[in-house]
């Protein structure tokens, strides 16, 4: 296959099966994930472009090409990453891409440090997440010298390839909504080639005991009643919850150390005392959290 956007429906599905199937696949990719609506939603229309493309050719009817680039906009913690991980791997599985890889990187990785080297290392890098998506996190990071800095040849190398690659690679650049703007306002042109832009709004109180919730349950992990409550109303107390999913994660790591420790003094374990959070895990995780984010300021 020479990389370029690929489906495959053969003749004994129908679009409707073919909806019905592909729908599937993005819904159990996205399973875990609170919200995201508008991603799965951006995927369904990629996954159906691609195959009444396909249609299209078999009727003898004009094709075009499409990239996929994208831009995420997003304060920390909102599932930038997260997703574009997912995307990869379901890319895959759809057919759009072939290796359905993510390559993730930051301006170290695409600017050099003498001329002519940054071009070198983009093209790598390029060459690296060929089949995948290559994410460029922080991207306004590129243009944070100026005109003179290497960042500006970094941005030309990828804008070229970009548009030359007829979807061999999907470029994501990634960063937080006001950088982001600002980063595009100075690179004039380049926010048109990207066909996709996602905004990932922060998340509510309610979203964000969803998520930790999901994340216990991935883990083989289940709350009791009172820690559950106790974990939203700790949460709701905190006030502070700027960093989204990440906040979670970390909060979620500490109850666990926490029903870890608790576990430690008993002589006999059963699986369910294994799996079990109690109220008194949930306060003792967020004790631990406090303690640890007020040592780190
Ligand atoms: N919608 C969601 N559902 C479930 N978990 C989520 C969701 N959004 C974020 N998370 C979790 O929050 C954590 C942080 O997410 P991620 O690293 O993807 O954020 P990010 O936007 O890339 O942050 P940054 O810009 O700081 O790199 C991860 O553990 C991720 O699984």
């Amino acid at each position: 296959m020479n990389g370029q956007v690929k489906f495959i429906i053969s003749q004994k599905h129908s679009s409707q099966q073919f909806e019905s199937q592909e729908w599937q696949k993005i819904e159990h990719a996205f399973k875990q994930f609170v919200g995201l609506e508008h991603i799965k939603e951006t995927l369904k229309s990629i996954a159906a472009w691609a195959v009444i493309n396909q249609k299209r050719e078999e009727f003898g009817l004009k094709t075009e090409k499409q990239s996929h680039h994208m831009l995420f906009y997003g304060n920390p913690g909102t599932g930038k990453t997260t997703a574009a991980r997912v995307m990869a791997t379901l890319l895959k599985e759809l057919n759009i891409l072939e290796r359905g890889h993510l390559v993730e990187a930051e301006r170290a990785d695409l600017v050099g440090e003498y001329i002519g080297h940054t071009a070198v290392k983009t093209r790598e890098l390029i060459k690296k997440a060929e089949g995948g998506i290559l994410f460029i996190d922080e991207a306004y990071s590129l243009s944070r010298g100026g005109e003179k800095d290497f960042g500006r040849e970094a941005i030309d190398t990828l804008v070229k390839h970009m548009e030359d690659s007829s979807g061999r690679f999907i470029c994501i650049l990634a960063g937080y909504k006001r950088e982001m703007n600002g980063f595009l306002r100075m690179n004039t042109g380049l926010k048109s080639r990207f066909a996709h832009l996602l905004y990932f709004p922060d998340y509510t109180l309610n979203d964000l005991n969803h998520i930790a919730v999901n994340m216990f349950n991935i883990k083989d992990y289940k709350l009791s009643k009172p820690a559950g409550d106790r974990l939203l109303r700790s949460m709701r107390e905190m006030g502070d919850i700027s960093g989204n999913g990440r906040f979670v994660r970390n909060l979620t790591e500490f109850i666990i150390r926490a029903q870890a420790v608790r576990l430690l003094k008993y002589e006999e374990l059963t699986k369910k005392d294994c799996m079990y959070i109690s109220e008194d895990d949930v306060l003792k995780g967020i004790e631990g959290y406090k303690k640890d984010k007020q040592d780190h300021q």
